[in-house]
């Protein structure tokens, strides 16, 4: 094999977390580590850097807090280098079909999916566990083939461009740097996958600097925190100038407030150099406060394409309700919604609990639809938040929260109190229980 094509092979499957002939790769990045370190080379030519046990806050250190509090060092926003911009792809996947031949027959991990994501933007992909939104990820990289479908990076058919000439920077969950580089020998390698004329050290240093590690080249990756390891991924993924930044749960395995801090870093960086990025992730909050668009998969089907505030306002079916914050799910027969007058031929219909309008004093109707009264059957104390238990007439039971402070002021609801209750109807959806499933298609 020549030398560029296997380091881009170690590149790639040293970023790669799942099955396939690019673990063989990984593996032996893996195995290259151990030796390393048997030989007792792990130190490398940098050894002189002190190995000490990290204290608590630098474990926890993501990016450093924008606000200043919090944070280790304070933020001071990127220094853009002109050499560090670029123009991201707009990327178009057209009918994309993926099967898997598995013992048990063929899988459909994607079903046919249609996507647009602009040039610059950030794209997230949510969805339940096995909806297929890696194996998109992984089919735009060319770390997957199709079976069907086309991908277009601008004006070119991308279909069976060769993973190392995608131009494709990648960010897994699993750090996957090498142990026995130092932090700068880890950039550096993004670098040596594609043979960039740059000044080298130059564009380390940016990069680190780009990240926040300015001054932690020298370090090895069991030197930093598992926030810091991420953001030389991330610099490492940057490295070679790519035009689209792949990212697959990349901050899945730290904690809630380091996450929050990588994900303020990761917005304002990629806005800065441009690069168009897909980013994978289960945490719903993450998605909506990075993405530009966000793309709802269910099943290896796409529920919905929006923005995040049409997905949370507008979602288009009921799964997307379902999965989208919380809901109540009540009979279509049931009291509340024959008095709140809405029709509907599914048998069950649900709302957010944020809809319910609430008066503890008897109340007729509302916009010309009748109340429906209700007992207090239950209280449950959830931290900040206080979820009340509401039971109608008929048995049909629904939830409804406040904050703390509301429950223990005017909001304050007694077991057994009686109350009365309107959603009004624009707010309820109809559906199947069917239409909610997201067990995956075998
Ligand atoms: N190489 C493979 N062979 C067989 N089945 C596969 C393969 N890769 C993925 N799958 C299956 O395809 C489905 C979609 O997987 P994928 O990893 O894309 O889901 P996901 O939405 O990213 O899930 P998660 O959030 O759990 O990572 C899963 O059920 C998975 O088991």
């Amino acid at each position: 094999m020549p030398r560029s094509a296997e380091h881009i092979c170690e590149f790639a499957g040293g970023l790669s977390e799942s099955a396939g002939p690019l673990q063989t790769a990984d593996a032996q990045a893996a195995a290259a580590d151990e030796r390393a370190s048997a030989n007792g080379n792990g130190a490398g030519p940098a050894s002189a850097v002190a190995e000490r046990p990290r204290t608590p806050a630098e474990e926890r250190q993501g990016f450093p807090s924008i606000s200043g509090s919090g944070g280790v060092d304070e933020y001071e926003g990127i220094q853009m280098q002109a050499s560090q911009r670029t123009s991201g792809l707009l990327v178009r996947v057209r009918n994309m079909v993926k099967h898997f031949n598995t013992s048990k027959g063929v899988f459909k991990a994607v079903q046919g999916v249609d996507v647009d994501i602009e040039p610059s933007s950030i794209c997230a992909l949510l969805g339940p566990s096995g909806s297929g939104k890696t194996t998109l990820l992984r089919l735009i990289a060319g770390l997957e083939g199709v079976t069907d479908g086309r991908i277009y990076f601008d004006d070119l058919d991308a279909t069976d461009l060769a993973v190392q000439d995608r131009q494709v920077g990648m960010v897994f969950q699993s750090y996957a740097l090498f142990n026995h580089k130092t932090v700068a020998e880890n950039v550096m390698f993004g670098l040596e996958v594609r043979k960039l004329d740059v000044d080298r050290r130059k564009r380390v240093e940016d990069l680190l600097e780009l990240v926040q590690l300015t001054g932690l080249g020298d370090r090895y990756p069991r030197q930093l925190s598992g926030g810091q390891r991420q953001r030389v991924a991330l610099a490492r993924a940057l490295a070679s100038n790519p035009k689209l930044l792949l990212l697959d749960e990349p901050f899945g395995a730290l904690d809630a407030v380091v996450r929050k801090q990588l994900r303020a870093g990761l917005k304002e960086i990629v806005q800065t150099v441009g690069v168009t990025t897909i980013i994978v992730t289960h945490d719903q909050e993450e998605a909506f406060d990075l993405a530009d668009k966000v793309v709802i998969f269910n099943r290896g089907f796409i529920e919905q394409i929006g923005s995040p505030t049409e997905i949370i306002r507008r979602p288009a079916t009921p799964f997307v309700m379902k999965f989208v914050g919380d809901t109540n799910d009540v009979p279509a027969a049931s009291l509340l919604v024959r008095r709140s007058r809405f029709l509907t031929s599914k048998s069950r219909v649900m709302f957010r609990p944020s809809d319910i309008q609430l008066f503890t004093e008897f109340v007729e109707s509302v916009d010309g639809h009748l109340v429906t009264g209700a007992t207090v059957s239950e209280r449950a104390n959830l931290g900040w938040t206080v979820r009340y238990t509401l039971r109608f007439d008929d048995d049909v039971e629904v939830e409804y929260s406040v904050t703390r402070e509301q429950a223990d002021g005017r909001l304050g609801l007694d077991i057994g109190q009686r109350i009365y209750l309107y959603v009004k109807p624009e707010a309820m959806m109809g559906f199947e229980p069917e239409d909610i499933d997201s067990a995956p298609i075998l």
